[in-house]
């Protein structure tokens, strides 16, 4: 687990964040430009000091300015990924890759090579790679140096569509495969939907709300700073049978509930995660009969902002253990009489899986 409570001055703005991250799972610093997230993780490396503070990693203190402990960066086992990739530029890709090659990390080298697509790159030297190259060689010397800590600033922008797709499924399965907290720093929230577990926003070097991201996504208050995340929920759901004739597949949710989804979502158990749209999300008090709607949930309304004096209400449901943000105009909301613990119907228009190598971000049906 890492823990951290820091303070430093950066010119006119003071970074005062206290983060915990659990020693599994991707915990992802979300923030406006400029809001600190880039000097939060040069503390965590070790490349500058707090003025004032505490960081700790599995319980060993790396830095503790009131009792002035101070582990330097090469002694914090860290895996590092920046924007710019910072090799040693008078190694070759394989010189840079071995020189932080882990003992417990021998026997992955061939497959982290093949994976990151950089084993026709292991003779050139780094001053003849293009950045996109830089940064898989840069990724590959990270995991390799078998970290305590995986520290990812923006590490795949720049990269193509479908080598940036390969990545994130490699770091969703490494979070899920490996012990060590990884912290990721995106713009860009499709990736976060589908690499993070947790979510911490960064707002003028505060860190205003952390939690598992479902739980962070559900919660109406902060509306406004997820905005860029074009207020969606995530479902986690199994799948189950393929429907040949209509070229579906069931999904079964936690609660029993299913949906259905185009047939290529993946293999029968397969675990996906759904992505959907609190604009696709519309309610009835009961099931229509005659509906051209596939996806109908029954649920209940946790919450919801009515009391904010805004045209459109936005509403949290429960399904299950699950939670499913919907937004309908007030004049709805009033004229349905909707309310907290309420049973209602929720239609599901269009689906987008989260995390899986075939479909990502692939608009499903409704
Ligand atoms: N050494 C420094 N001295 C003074 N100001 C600094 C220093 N380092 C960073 N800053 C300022 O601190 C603020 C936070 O910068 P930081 O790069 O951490 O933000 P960020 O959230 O990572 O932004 P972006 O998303 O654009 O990368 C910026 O206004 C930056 O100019």
């Amino acid at each position: 687990m890492l823990e951290l409570d820091v303070t430093r001055q950066l010119g006119d703005l003071t970074l005062a964040a206290s983060l915990t991250a659990p020693e599994q799972g991707v915990t992802a610093l979300f923030g406006e430009s400029g809001s600190g997230k880039t000097s939060l993780l040069r503390l965590m490396a070790g490349l500058d000091r707090p003025d004032r503070g505490v960081i700790r990693l599995d319980g060993e203190t790396l830095v503790d300015t009131g009792r002035g402990v101070w582990v330097p960066p090469h002694r914090r086992r860290l895996g590092v990924v920046f924007q710019e990739a910072r090799l040693f530029p008078h190694y070759r890709v394989r010189g840079n890759l071995r020189y932080a090659l882990h003992a417990s990390m021998q026997g992955e080298f061939e497959r982290i090579v093949a994976l990151l697509g950089i084993g026709h790159l292991l003779d050139r030297m780094p001053g003849s790679l293009s950045g996109g190259e830089a940064r898989r060689v840069s990724i590959g010397r990270a995991l390799l140096s078998g970290p305590r800590l995986l520290l990812m600033d923006e590490p795949l922008t720049g990269l193509d569509g479908a080598r940036k797709q390969e990545l994130l499924d490699y770091i969703a399965r490494l979070a899920r495969e490996v012990e060590i907290p990884i912290i990721f720093v995106s713009h860009d929230t499709d990736e976060l939907m589908a690499v993070a577990t947790r979510l911490a926003l960064v707002e003028q070097g505060r860190i205003i709300a952390s939690g598992e991201l479902d739980d962070m996504l559900a919660r109406l208050d902060l509306s406004d700073q997820l905005g860029g995340f074009e207020a969606s929920s995530r479902l986690h759901a199994v799948l189950g049978q393929p429907e040949p004739d209509h070229r579906l597949i069931r999904a079964q949710l936690a609660d029993g509930q299913q949906l259905l989804l185009p047939a290529d979502a993946g293999a029968p158990g397969e675990a996906i995660a759904l992505r959907i749209r609190v604009r696709d999300v519309a309610l009835a008090l009961e099931a229509p009969r005659h509906t051209s709607f596939r996806n109908l949930l029954a649920a209940t309304i946790e919450a919801h902002d009515a009391e904010r004096e805004r045209p459109t209400v936005e509403l949290t449901l429960r399904i299950g253990s699950e939670r499913l943000r919907s937004r309908v105009t007030r004049h709805a909301f009033d004229e349905l009489g909707l309310c907290r613990g309420q049973a209602v119907v929720a239609m599901i228009r269009s689906v987008s899986l989260s995390t899986s190598g075939r479909a990502q971000r692939q608009d499903v049906m409704d």
